[in-house]
């Protein structure tokens, strides 16, 4: 029995206009987590902290006029819009999240509502509206992160404990309208709002503007999509509400973390976006790269197409440098990965959750009628086991070059398809022709 809402989801199910199909159909897109953060890179006074380094400010206890002080330093010299864009294009990226505000305060655009802007900065110029216009050049969507909680701004709120809170915290909320409208008018191309830092009571307790937030922004943007982080229902209920329904247009819950394959199937029923950083936890630029694991361009791309497996996106994280130019780890993820979706892109752009049962040698995605299997670990045995969905038969194999392999039926339902003669050296990729509710006796009685 459901419970009437007036703050829960607005829609039952996924999206189905145009400009959701283009975020889902993108697939994978880049995070840019760029501010003052990057100038200390996870040093303070000295000392190193292994935390998030977007989050130092937090580790050493730096009060917010002093952390902003950072801003006098903010002149990235190589910083070139141009190349940034080039680099995403390369990497075969279809969108990139751009931090215009983290939780620090500090704007990537120069907002008339903040005195803590890039304009305020030896750099002076509107970095974001650079950024915008060179993606967007590429053929690159561009989508805004934005991050509600605001330590530079006097009247935010973690709680919400007196008439006094209450009245900082509306001020509060009308200066994230301003900033909100004024990123919508500013840079009209913009396709997606992706919400951060609203887990605090003081959010949970305001539910209702969180509704408001999404419905001012689809009245300025039509199509723009919004994130189910943003959203609190009237119990304080995030992401899903109270009737378990997704608020907003797409699951954005699975941060440095993927659901999975066999226990999590529930996700491939509505729309869901991943997100991950390199090293275990940093999203803004660390100077330490050894405090953590530093996942592998060949891990990268695993979690990537797990994701589209899954029927969902998946963002890879980049901390650009303070100078504006990316570290050197960075730069060589890009290439992987663009070489790899250069060659195998078809079956991650487009492609969503086939709805077989996963297997030890990897994932499957699919197009239309067209199945693919992306391999990541070959099997001593030389044969991929398929386990088909019942009247459902596999036809053929092939490599995307056309070359044809083997595919053999074992059992009902059942094949192995050979790996190709000559090793691929690294994950590859299988077209399957098909055929569903194919009839035919049944041979295994
Ligand atoms: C997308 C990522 N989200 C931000 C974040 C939020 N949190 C966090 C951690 C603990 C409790 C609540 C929120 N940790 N990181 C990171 O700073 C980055 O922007």
């Amino acid at each position: 029995q459901e419970i009437s809402l007036k703050y829960g989801a607005d829609r039952l199910g996924k999206r189905t206009d145009d400009a959701m199909r283009k975020f889902r159909d993108n697939r994978l897109g880049a995070f840019i987590h760029w501010g003052l953060y990057a100038i200390p890179g996870g040093e303070w006074n000295g000392k190193v902290y292994n935390g998030a380094a977007e989050w130092l400010k937090s580790w050493a206890k730096v009060p917010a006029d002093e952390w902003l002080k950072l801003m006098d330093q903010w002149n990235p010299e190589k910083f070139n819009a141009k190349a940034w864009a080039k680099m995403a294009k390369k990497m075969g990226v279809k969108y990139v999240k751009i931090t215009t505000k983290h939780h620090e305060g500090f704007c990537l655009w120069p907002s008339k509502y903040s005195k803590y802007t890039v304009a305020q900065t030896p750099y002076k110029k509107d970095i974001l509206g650079e950024l915008v216009k060179a993606y967007n050049d590429e053929g690159i969507d561009v989508h805004f992160y934005f991050s509600v909680m605001d330590w530079s701004h006097p009247d935010y709120r973690y709680d919400i404990k007196s008439e006094e809170d209450a009245v900082a915290f509306n001020r509060f909320l009308e200066f994230t309208d301003n900033q909100l409208k004024e990123l919508a008018t500013r840079y009209p191309t913009v396709k997606d709002f992706w919400f951060d830092g609203t887990w605090d009571a003081s959010i949970k307790k305001n539910g209702w503007w969180t509704a408001h937030v999404e419905q001012m922004l689809k009245d300025m943007l039509p199509g723009v999509t919004i994130n189910s982080r943003l959203r609190a229902d009237d119990y304080g209920k995030r992401h899903f509400d109270s009737n378990g329904h997704l608020m907003g247009d797409y699951e954005s819950g699975y941060e440095r973390r993927l659901p999975d394959p066999v226990k999590d199937l529930k996700v491939t029923r509505w729309d869901w976006e991943a997100c991950m950083t390199v090293p275990e936890n940093q999203w803004g630029y660390h100077k330490d790269w050894s405090l953590s694991y530093v996942k592998t361009p060949l891990e990268v791309l695993e979690r990537i197409v797990h994701a589209v497996a899954m029927g969902g996106n998946m963002v890879v994280n980049f901390g650009p440098q303070a100078d504006g130019d990316f570290r050197p780890e960075e730069k060589e993820l890009a290439d992987a990965i663009g070489k790899w979706m250069q060659k195998y892109g078809e079956c991650i752009y487009g492609c969503d959750y086939a709805g077989w049962d996963k297997q030890s040698w990897g994932y499957y995605t699919r197009k239309g009628k067209d199945v693919y299997m992306v391999v990541f670990n070959p099997p001593y045995s030389k044969h991929l086991v398929i386990k088909t969905p019942k009247g459902t038969k596999v036809v053929k194999a092939a490599l995307l070059d056309g070359k044809e392999v083997a595919v053999k039926e074992t059992a009902r339902n059942e094949y192995n398809v050979d790996m190709p003669a000559k090793d691929p050296e690294g994950p590859f990729v299988i077209k399957l022709q098909i055929e569903e509710n194919a009839g035919g006796a049944d041979k295994y009685r």
